[in-house]
């Protein structure tokens, strides 16, 4: 057993002589408790770690976005109608305010890009029709980019969804998918006359390169946002979490409104 100096120094011979120690005693038992205390957190870390991977197979990307972040991730859905703006500012913003922007479109033009990509036809042959790609494909994505993001050098936890949720299959493939590992703090609702819209989209077609800008495709996709996504938009105003945005303005205004809801 170690001697302690206290004990040493003012009775050095006379402990010694009789082997024992008070103040050493009280040390072994504290750093045996600790070595127990030790050894049993040892014991829970690694029988975790075999629940996690036999989870695996069921659940494996659950516990990459749980990994040892410490809150929900933050979460602005930004819906209206197509050609309201929405990735214009969004774009805006996440240069100036450090959200990251995730466009649910955008997403979906990039796998559908990939050579290897087994989802292109489904992706293509409803972008192309002007509806909605399946839930759980679009979801899949903005969860990977999600944490993608987490794990990179910024640890980005601050997301602007763009395009999403357009449909209550959306919402329920989100609930599902990422449920309350966000948590969504509002909801920006761009509001625009359908003329504007199609003129900005028309004009949008000469250099975007998109095969749904067209005039036959708008007609469709305004006909799935009144069919599809503005029930999503009345649920999420019933629950008060909807900002509405008259986009039907100066980018610079429009800019200036988001800026203040999202710096409050
Ligand atoms: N406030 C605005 N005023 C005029 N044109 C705009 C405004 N905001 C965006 N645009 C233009 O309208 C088109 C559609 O904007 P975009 O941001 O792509 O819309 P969304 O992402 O909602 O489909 C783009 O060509 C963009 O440059
Ligand atoms: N949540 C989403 C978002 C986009 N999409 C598809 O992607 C297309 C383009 O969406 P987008 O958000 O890039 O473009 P806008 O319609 O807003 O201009 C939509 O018309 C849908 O076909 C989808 O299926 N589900």
């Amino acid at each position: 057993m170690a001697h302690c100096s206290s004990c040493s120094s003012s009775s050095s011979s006379s402990s010694q002589s009789r082997g024992f120690c008070p103040f050493s005693l009280f040390l072994f038992i504290g750093s045996a408790i600790a070595s127990v205390r030790y050894l049993k957190r040892r014991e829970q870390s690694s029988s975790r770690k075999l629940d996690d991977d036999d989870d695996d197979d069921d659940d494996d990307d659950d516990d990459d976005v749980e990994e040892d972040r410490p809150s929900p991730f933050r979460v602005v859905f930004v819906l209206g109608g197509p050609g309201a703006g929405k990735g214009t500012q969004c774009q805006l913003l996440s240069e100036n305010l450090g959200w990251a922007h995730l466009s649910a479109g955008d997403l979906l033009r990039a796998e559908r890009a990939k050579a290897d990509s087994k989802l292109a036809d489904v992706i293509n042959s409803n972008i192309s029709a002007g509806r909605i790609v399946p839930s759980e494909i679009t979801v899949e994505l903005l969860r990977n980019a999600m944490e993608e993001m987490y794990s990179g050098e910024n640890r980005q936890t601050k997301f602007l969804i763009d395009g999403f949720p357009r449909s209550e299959g959306n919402v329920i493939a989100w609930n599902e998918v990422v449920g309350n590992r966000a948590n969504v703090e509002t909801v920006l609702f761009f509001e625009c006359p359908e003329d504007v819209l199609t003129s900005r989209l028309l004009e949008r077609s000469k250099t975007s390169g998109r095969v749904d800008d067209t005039i036959d495709v708008i007609r469709k996709r305004f006909d799935t946002y009144k069919e599809e996504s503005m029930p999503i938009i009345e649920m999420y105003e019933k629950d008060g979490r909807v900002k509405k945005i008259i986009a039907d303005r100066s980018m610079e205004e429009v800019y200036k409104e988001i800026e203040a809801i999202l710096g409050e």
